[in-house]
Formats: C-alpha cells, sequence, structure tokens
C-alpha cells in the first residue's frame, strides 16, 4: 500500500516537473504565492519583451495525461481609458499564445450568468460595481477576483490608504519606512489652520483629495505654504507634511511576487520654489511623477538616485501585501533628502501603469498551470496508476504485465 502511494506520488512530481509546474501549489490565492520573489530595475521596455518571449516556453510542453489545452478564461471590466491603455493588440496576442483569453464583462447583464471565468480582472469605479463584484466574489470563491473590491476600495481613500504603516515588520532590513504626518480635513478648510498647529504639522503642506476616483481632479494637488493659504483649498482633502527629497522619487509596481522600481522625476526641495508659491497663496502643480517623468537615464546625484536596496523592498512589498490584501499595486516612495536609505511611502495606486502589463500576463501564465496541475491531481488515481505503468514499463523499469499493485 505504502509502495503505490509513493509511487503516484512520483509520478504527480513528475508531471509537475513536465509541465514545469513548482511542488508549492497554494492555490488559495489566486497562483501568486509560488512565483518566487523577483526584483527588477529599470529598462523596462526591452527587458519585458525578453522575458515575455521567456515565458512562452511552458505552453509548449507535452502534456501526455491531457490531450485537450487548457484555457485561462479573465473576464474584464475596465474603465475605458484602462482599456486601451491595457488591451493592446500585441498583449491580447501574446495572451492568447498562453492560451489566456480575455474576455469583456457586460456591465448591463448579471454577472454569475456570464463566464464562467477562472479570472475577473477589474478597474472601475463606483459603488454600484463594488457592490457587483463583492456579491460575485462570494457566490464564485473559486473564481480569483484581482483585486479584492474592499482592499481597492481602501486605498481609494487617501486617509486609510496609509494606515498600518507604522506597524509593519521591517525591522532586520537595511532602510526604515514612514508616512509623512497628515491630517484630514472634511470641511471648512478655513478653521483647519489652527488644527494643523495642535497637530504640530509643518508647512509646507500637500493638500491632497482625499477620494481618489479616477478623475484629473482627484489628482489634482496643491503646495500650501502657510495658515492663510488653507482656506483656498477645497475639502474633503488631506493635508501631508512636505518631505523634501531631491527631486526624484520611486516606483515600486508590484504583480504578485514581481517586483519593479523605476525613478521618476518629483518636485524639487521645497526651497527652491519657496517664494513664487508665497506669492500665489497656494501653489497648483501638474502630475509631475508621470510615466513621461521617466529619470531612469537621468545623470543623478547618486545619494539621490540610488535605488531603495533590494532587501529591504522585498521585506516592505511583502508586509503590503498582507497588509492591504492586493496584487496589483504600486508603491510611490521617496528618499528623505540627506539620509540614506530612511523613506516615505506617499503614494499607492491599484492597477496602475503599462509598465505592469505584461508582468500580469506572466502572473496569469501561473494562474493556467496551477489550474493545469489541479486539473492533473483530480484525475483518478487508478488512471495516473496505470500511466506510470505504461511509461515505466516501456522504460524497463517494470515488468510488461501481471505485476501486482502491492
Ligand atoms: O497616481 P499616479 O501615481 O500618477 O499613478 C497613476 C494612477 O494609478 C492612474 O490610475 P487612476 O487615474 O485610476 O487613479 C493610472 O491610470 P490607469 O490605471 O487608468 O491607466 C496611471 O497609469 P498610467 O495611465 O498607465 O500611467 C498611474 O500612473
Ligand atoms: N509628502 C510629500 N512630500 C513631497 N512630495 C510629495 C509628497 N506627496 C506628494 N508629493 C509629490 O507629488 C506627486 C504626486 O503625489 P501623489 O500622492 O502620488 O498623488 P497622485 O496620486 O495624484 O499622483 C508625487 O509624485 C511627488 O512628486
Amino acid at each position: 500500500m505504502f509502495g503505490t502511494l509513493a509511487s503516484g506520488d512520483i509520478e504527480t512530481a513528475r508531471l509537475r516537473r513536465d509541465l514545469r509546474i513548482p511542488c508549492n501549489l497554494g492555490f488559495s490565492c489566486g497562483g501568486f504565492e509560488d512565483l518566487g520573489m523577483r526584483l527588477e530595475g529599470e529598462n523596462l521596455g526591452a527587458e519585458e519583451n525578453r522575458e515575455v518571449v521567456a515565458e512562452t516556453a511552458p505552453f509548449q510542453v507535452e502534456r501526455p495525461l491531457f490531450q485537450q489545452t487548457q484555457k485561462l478564461v479573465v473576464g474584464y471590466a475596465l474603465t475605458s481609458k484602462k482599456k486601451k491603455s491595457f488591451l493592446q493588440p500585441k498583449l491580447e496576442f501574446m495572451a492568447r499564445r498562453k492560451g489566456i483569453c480575455f474576455v469583456p464583462i457586460d456591465l448591463n447583464r448579471p454577472l454569475s450568468e456570464q463566464g464562467p471565468f477562472d479570472v475577473v480582472l477589474h478597474k472601475l469605479l463606483g459603488k454600484e460595481w463594488q457592490d457587483v463584484i463583492e456579491d460575485y466574489q462570494q457566490k464564485h470563491p473559486e473564481v480569483t477576483v484581482l483585486d479584492p473590491p474592499s482592499a481597492i476600495k481602501r486605498i481609494y481613500n487617501r486617509q486609510s490608504m496609509l494606515q498600518g504603516m507604522a506597524d509593519l515588520n521591517l525591522s532586520d532590513c537595511s532602510g526604515s519606512i514612514y508616512v509623512p504626518k497628515q491630517l484630514v480635513v472634511l470641511k471648512d478648510s478655513a478653521s483647519s489652520a489652527d488644527r494643523v498647529v495642535e497637530a504640530g504639522l509643518k508647512f509646507p503642506l500637500v493638500a491632497k483629495p482625499l477620494w481618489i476616483d479616477g478623475t484629473a481632479k482627484s489628482h489634482q494637488l496643491f503646495l500650501a505654504y502657510d495658515k492663510r493659504s488653507l482656506a483656498e483649498l477645497e475639502p474633503p482633502l488631506v493635508l501631508q507634511e512636505f518631505v523634501n527629497h531631491g527631486g526624484v522619487m520611486f516606483k515600486v509596481f508590484v504583480v504578485g511576487d514581481i517586483i519593479k522600481v523605476v525613478r521618476r522625476f518629483s518636485l524639487p526641495n521645497v526651497s527652491s520654489n519657496c517664494e513664487k508659491a508665497k506669492a500665489n497663496g497656494v501653489f497648483k502643480f501638474p502630475r509631475v511623477s508621470s510615466a513621461a517623468a521617466s529619470a531612469d537615464n537621468a545623470d543623478l546625484e547618486p545619494s539621490v538616485a540610488e535605488l531603495p536596496p533590494k532587501p529591504f523592498l522585498e521585506a516592505l512589498v511583502k508586509e503590503l501585501r498582507t497588509l492591504l490584501g492586493l496584487r496589483l499595486f504600486n508603491i510611490d516612495m521617496i528618499r528623505e533628502h540627506g539620509s540614506k536609505n530612511v523613506f516615505s511611502v506617499i503614494d499607492i495606486n491599484y492597477f496602475p501603469g503599462k509598465s505592469l502589463y505584461l508582468k500580469l500576463l506572466c502572473s496569469l501564465n501561473m494562474i493556467l498551470s496551477e489550474k493545469q496541475t489541479n486539473e492533473l491531481l483530480k484525475i483518478p488515481f487508478c488512471r495516473l496508476w496505470k500511466d506510470a505503468r505504461l511509461r515505466a514499463s516501456s522504460c524497463r523499469f517494470l515488468p510488461q504485465s501481471g505485476a501486482s499493485q502491492t
């Protein structure tokens, strides 16, 4: 009996190996856990292309027990902006080659009547969608929803977004993380001046809309230099201490276990802007750190440009994934000017920017692999055994026929 089970285990392990599937197959969180932490630096375009070419290989393996090609069906519900930037023909083509098929979700029909989906990928705004997806997730726990709506909701509010950061376990790491001091103003900005003083916040302050709702207005930020200027701001908002950081910020993209960090230009240290801003009361500033503001190839002072240490980022991301319950996000962080590795997290975004998309495909690839393995593991044991014997006999490991199983 023991011998029989061991043979089955060996066979299963062999199948996994043939399919290039990792052994630790936790299925609960949708397949991101077994990728192994990988961290990548800049020069992303070319690197992404190289990586995707390499990633297509696992789909060309032989599947001796599995004649039918498995597909991963990804239902998507995205804003039109996101759909346009994400579902590029090149990405769809690569996905198809990997056996991943993207299917649009019809928002006018009940979600449970659509599919079946293996994964639901979504970035849509509004309470109505949140209720739909929450209800769907409860009824279909077998579907991987990227990401859970409650987790996304948390980072669409700039107050709850950064809560819990102070408790992250980063004691053994080569860097430290802070959140700039901040205060929430729900109404009456003028009277917030006293609260700012009481809370010990130092000017200048960055004023950010409390809610991030995908609109340009929710990304309209201001610098407020004195108490008087606070009256000009429109609540609800968050007032956050400005941290000098030498004009460079780090965007840390996360897809499951994959980490990618890039440099972007940011606001310069405040001393150089001070007089101009004061003259205007508040200084309304544009989106300074967008994708177009890459600083990856800029000639920068090393103390400013040096990327955060890898072990630090790995530990931070691990902790944040648990804290936030998200798999697709990015962290915006800045290095306190003059410090070695003291960082502030200033923003977290859900399912951001283009540089994540091909990585996401690789992770969907892993979910597909897991799906295949789980299907294989469902195959009755007697069938596995029969197949193992057939192959073993052809390799002369076992007698051709008539041998007992015990
Ligand atoms: O806030 P910052 O740090 O600038 O990050 C932004 C936001 O996450 C945007 O999402 P939203 O506008 O929903 O808040 C996102 O747009 P999409 O997710 O719609 O693409 C941008 O991606 P890119 O547009 O790819 O840069 C990303 O760079
Ligand atoms: N506390 C801060 N100290 C210094 N600069 C900041 C701070 N908060 C934001 N910034 C600057 O403003 C930019 C946008 O801020 P962010 O919080 O990411 O808003 P958004 O989500 O609208 O992009 C950052 O990239 C950075 O340049």
